[in-house]
């Protein structure tokens, strides 16, 4: 689903690596949570399989496509197939939950009797039935991601990619979140997810990849987030 081959990312010259030789095959279906301390190169992989960054070396491959080889213009129809959700939700704050789970499907183009039937069974999926009508500044925290999770998964991604999101939540709301995820992991979609938060890794016991300064220094199944115990 995601492969990267001797993957290097340096932003500036004369930089240090924000990855450094990278090799990693991420399976369809499976859930890795890839962590590291700040600055480790996170983020740059996740923008890097949504192509918003180019690899300075190596190659990536996402959902069946060599990423260096595909057209500008065809990275939209790329990044249509991934989901993403962000610490900071990044909902629009004048419009309501429904409103903005209906973009996603809206802005490719979707008739209207679609979104009206996916919309709702979204928002219903993600536990925030009878508050279609909200606005964000009326939704806790932990609701407002579940926002941004419908709306990452209306268009039916293959891939999610979550870059900490419950960084900015309490850990009783977090571990909710986490429960979303991994059901949404079970129905098949691919989770990719960035995170420092070290109890859900040690309590999801999923694969764990770890970055140390851009340097891929674990991959474990069924891992924790220190180091192997
Ligand atoms: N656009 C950029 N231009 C220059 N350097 C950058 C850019 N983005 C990231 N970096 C550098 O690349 C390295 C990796 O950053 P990255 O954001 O990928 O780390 P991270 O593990 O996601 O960190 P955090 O957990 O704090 O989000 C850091 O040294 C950072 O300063």
């Amino acid at each position: 689903m995601i492969r990267f081959e001797n993957v290097s990312k340096v932003y500036a010259r004369g930089a240090r690596p924000a990855l450094d030789q990278v090799s990693l095959e991420v399976e369809r279906g499976e859930f890795v949570f890839l962590v590291g301390a700040s600055g480790s190169g996170k983020s740059t992989f996740i923008r890097l399989v949504l192509r918003e960054e180019r690899p300075t070396s190596g190659r990536i491959h996402a959902l069946g496509k060599d990423l260096g080889q595909i057209s500008r213009w065809k990275v939209p129809h790329l990044r249509r197939q991934i989901g993403t959700v962000f610490q900071d939700f990044r909902l629009l704050n004048n419009k309501t939950v429904f409103e903005n789970v209906a973009i996603a499907p809206q802005v490719i183009g979707r008739p209207r009797h679609h979104i009206l039937t996916t919309v709702p069974e979204v928002i219903e999926m993600v536990g925030l039935e009878g508050k279609e009508k909200r606005l964000p500044h009326e939704l806790s925290g932990g609701e407002q991601q579940r926002v941004a999770i419908a709306r990452a998964m209306v268009n039916r991604p293959a891939v999610l990619l979550a870059d900490e999101p419950t960084g900015n939540l309490d850990p009783t709301t977090s571990i909710g979140i986490m429960r979303l995820l991994d059901r949404i992991n079970r129905t098949g979609t691919t989770i990719v997810m960035a995170t420092h938060d070290d109890e859900i890794v040690d309590q999801m016991r999923k694969r764990v990849v770890e970055l140390s300064d851009g340097v891929m220094v674990r991959d474990q199944s069924r891992g924790v987030y220190g180091a192997a115990r």
